[in-house]
């Protein structure tokens, strides 16, 4: 899976996980995430996560619904987060297996392609 390129990535359509498949280690998960803009691996490695200063409130809305769009296509599923009214952080991981799997990188190719107001 570390040989996947973006391109590959947002290409990709996520699969159904319902457990059963191994977490990706942490240093897959490193290897990969050097080519997703933003993204970072938690400290105990079974998430990533992002953030964002949005413009305002409402544009921060704005992109949670973008999001929640892709989401429901892809049936993967993120922890979204707002704080101060316009701090947006973004975590993904898969439930099922307590790690991340191929659809958490796929994801947050993906999001990266959606557009946001961002604090000037
Ligand atoms: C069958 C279906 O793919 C699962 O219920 C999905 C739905 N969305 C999900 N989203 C996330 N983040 N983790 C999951 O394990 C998960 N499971």
């Amino acid at each position: 899976m570390s040989t996947l390129t973006v391109d590959e990535l947002v290409r990709k359509k996520c699969s159904p996980c319902e457990g059963g498949i191994p977490p990706v280690p942490a240093d897959e998960a490193r290897a990969l995430l050097t080519h997703i803009e933003g993204w970072k691996l938690a400290d105990d490695g079974t998430r990533i996560k992002r953030s964002w200063t949005a413009k305002n409130f409402m544009a921060a809305i704005d992109f949670f619904n973008k999001v929640a769009e892709l989401a429901e296509q892809d049936g993967h599923h993120p922890d979204l987060h707002l704080e101060g009214y316009r701090n947006v952080s973004i975590e993904l991981w898969t439930h099922a297996i307590g790690g991340l799997s191929e659809n958490d990188f796929i994801l947050a190719a993906k999001i990266n392609q959606l557009p946001i107001k961002i604090k000037k």
